[in-house]
């Protein structure tokens, strides 16, 4: 098992968000013992109280990692989100303070996708109305606004690993897909690239979002956009809050341009389940409100805790940051009999340089060596013998320009 210039016992892992067991079992085979384990997120106090001596965290989409927490967390050495988004921490911050962050990309997609699937049925065939109505004692049995899905078009805005899959899935029940994307994306089964929003907004009877938040995606429909889509069409959104104008959707549903609408992300989502939940989409019946629970399904949630407790246990006994979402990535095998110690600094001409004739002048052998830069930061890992690692690590927090260093035995 790796071992640490600190005891593994004196590594702190706070885990918030109910991040699923499989997590805790994956750090404690790694040997990690010292968890901190949350059900929900954590008020802004208790985060920094909680956090202040943390060297690794593992969030959900709750948990606001901002600058000003992140200054404040001293110990910190890596940052898991056990979800898709990691606009919930703000990235570039943790790379100039040489915080890796990874993410699960792929393990909840499928289960977006399937939600998605079952809310289009049920919004063509306008279920959610009925059984609102049902719910008051009423009794709308009527073909009237109920449709097929085979044969209608489905609207894929941001064609990545759910919007992809969703596609494939629809065109089972005969759904015709068009999709748009910033990228030129292959186009799966008989799907079809649509290259202006406007024109996928004018063919599709269900649109549905899967971009990213970005500065580019903030309202990106809004009430010009809804205006575009057709008249008596349906809107899906289970990608993020701040892609949709809410208050437009609502009057666009209330005018009846848009006949029905699931919503999965809110621009202000609750911080628990105890506190009330606030939209002006409450009160329509045709509109199906979910707790952002797109992602929430128990294989997800378990290939999650094992995919980003593993990338975080990883990082943490040999230095590797494959797939980090904001840091150079560096992919290591498991170091036997030398010792590895880890740099990261800010990305300036000649500190690799520093580091060799600081090493050379103690003669210090270099085993093996790697280096990965982004613009603001360098990561250099260097092997050395185990007798001379101490000496090493010294040398190296010397250097001009050293944002942090790791000894890893
Ligand atoms: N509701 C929930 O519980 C969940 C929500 N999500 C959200 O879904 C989003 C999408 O997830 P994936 O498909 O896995 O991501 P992805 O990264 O595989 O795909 C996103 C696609 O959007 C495209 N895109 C980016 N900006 C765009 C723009 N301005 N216009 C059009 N296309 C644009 C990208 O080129 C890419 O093809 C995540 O970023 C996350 O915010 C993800 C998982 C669960
Ligand atoms: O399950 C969660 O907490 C968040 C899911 C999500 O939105 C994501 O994976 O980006």
């Amino acid at each position: 098992m790796a071992k640490h210039s600190l005891d593994k016992d004196k590594i702190k892992i706070l885990l918030l968000e109910g991040v699923h067991q499989s997590a805790v079992d994956v750090f404690k085979r790694a040997g990690y013992n010292n968890i901190e384990y949350h059900k929900a997120s954590l008020g802004e106090e208790e985060l920094l109280a909680s956090i202040k001596d943390a060297h690794f965290v593992g969030i959900r989409s709750r948990t606001q990692l901002t600058k000003a927490v992140l200054d404040k967390a001293e110990k910190l050495v890596s940052i898991g989100c056990f979800c898709i988004g990691t606009n919930q921490v703000d990235l570039a911050a943790a790379e100039k303070l040489g915080i890796p962050v990874f993410n699960a990309p792929f393990s909840n997609t499928r289960s977006v996708a399937e939600l998605v699937l079952g809310e289009i049925i049920m919004l063509l065939r306008g279920i959610p109305q009925r059984n609102a109505l049902a719910h008051r004692g009423g009794w709308l049995k009527s073909a009237n606004g109920s449709f097929e899905a085979r044969g209608k078009t489905l609207g894929v805005i941001g064609y990545g690993h759910i919007g992809t899959q969703l596609g494939i899935l629809a065109e089972t029940l005969g759904m015709r897909v068009i999709f748009f994307d910033i990228e030129d994306k292959l186009p799966l089964g008989n799907a079809q690239q649509i290259h202006s929003l406007e024109q996928l907004l004018s063919l599709a009877d269900v649109v549905s979002l899967h971009v990213p938040e970005t500065p580019q995606t903030k309202n990106m429909i809004g009430s010009k956009e809804l205006a575009a889509m057709r008249q008596g069409s349906i809107l899906i959104n289970a990608s993020r809050g701040t892609v949709v104008d809410i208050d437009a959707l609502a009057e666009a549903i209330r005018g009846d341009h848009i006949v029905g609408a699931a919503i999965d992300v809110f621009p202000v989502e609750p911080k628990s389940n105890d506190d009330e939940f606030v939209s002006p989409l409450r009160g329509l019946d045709n509109v199906l409100l979910t707790p952002h629970v797109g992602g929430s399904t128990q294989e997800a949630q378990e290939n999650i805790g094992i995919e980003v407790a593993g990338k975080l246990a990883k990082y943490s006994d040999n230095g590797s940051t494959m797939t980090a979402v904001n840091f150079p990535e560096v992919s290591l095998a498991q170091h036997k009999d030398t010792s590895r110690l880890l740099h990261i600094h800010h990305n300036r001409p000649g500190i690799l340089i520093k580091i060799n004739q600081a090493f050379a002048e103690k003669g210090i052998n270099i085993a093996a060596q790697y280096l990965q830069t982004t613009a603001e930061i360098g990561y250099v890992v260097m092997e050395v013998n185990s007798d001379q690692a101490d000496e090493a690590l010294e040398e190296m927090k010397a250097i001009d320009g050293t944002i942090r260093t790791r000894l890893l035995h």
